[in-house]
């Protein structure tokens, strides 16, 4: 099983700001239960070296650095938006979780191309038009057994923002990863590197 600390002072220091923020996010933001399953995945599978893809203003990245914090690991999490990045950085402060994010202003279809890497969980949820770019600079970088999520994907047949209906075609065909959708939130396609 994996080494899971806990840290009670942060815990409280995290939820205290994810309670008072709640109905605060209105930067194209994740719903606070798509969150909740990223930090679940994490925890469950005791990933360390997490990639983010759009930070905008920060909350699925608080929701992953708190199960990094969890887990002895830590985001790199990428935004193009100087001002959203801004106000990431300083959500990360007020949430407690600064030393578990480290935050990148920049293009992410040059930065994701540089990262060396390993990554044993990355999150997407930049421009949609380029997931299967950014899945195929990633997925050699991606440990065995790691996992790459990838927000506002509909069920197969469903109509999706564009660009994501031929992202989850790609993902499915691929015989190295197992891909399942979880609709319970905004979205998400789950596929594990086999
Ligand atoms: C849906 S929002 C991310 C929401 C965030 N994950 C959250 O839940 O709080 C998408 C973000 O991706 C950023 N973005 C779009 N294209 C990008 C690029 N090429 N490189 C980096 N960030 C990009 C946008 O500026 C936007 O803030």
């Amino acid at each position: 099983a994996q080494e899971v600390s806990s840290d009670k002072e942060l815990d409280r220091k995290v939820m205290e700001f994810l309670k008072s923020n709640k109905r605060k996010w209105r930067d194209m933001n994740v719903p606070a239960s798509d969150g909740q399953l990223l930090y679940d995945i994490i925890l469950k599978n005791g990933y360390t070296r997490g990639l983010e893809i759009g930070t905008s203003t920060g909350h699925s990245a608080i929701w992953m650095a708190w199960a990094f914090s969890k887990t002895g690991g830590k985001l790199i999490t990428i935004e193009i938006d100087e001002s959203r990045y801004k106000e990431a950085l300083a959500n990360f402060e007020k949430a407690g979780l600064s030393d578990f994010i480290d935050a990148r202003l920049a293009n992410a279809h040059q930065l994701v191309k540089e990262l060396k890497g390993p990554f044993d969980f990355v999150f997407s949820d930049a421009d949609k038009g380029w997931y299967i770019n950014y899945f195929k600079d990633v997925a050699p970088k991606l440990v065995s057994k790691g996992c790459f999520a990838a927000h506002n994907i509909r069920p197969p047949g469903k109509r999706g923002m564009a660009g994501t209906r031929e992202y989850l075609e790609y993902v499915m065909a691929l015989d190295d990863f197992t891909t399942t959708v979880d609709n319970s939130g905004g979205g998400l396609a789950i596929s594990y590197k086999n």
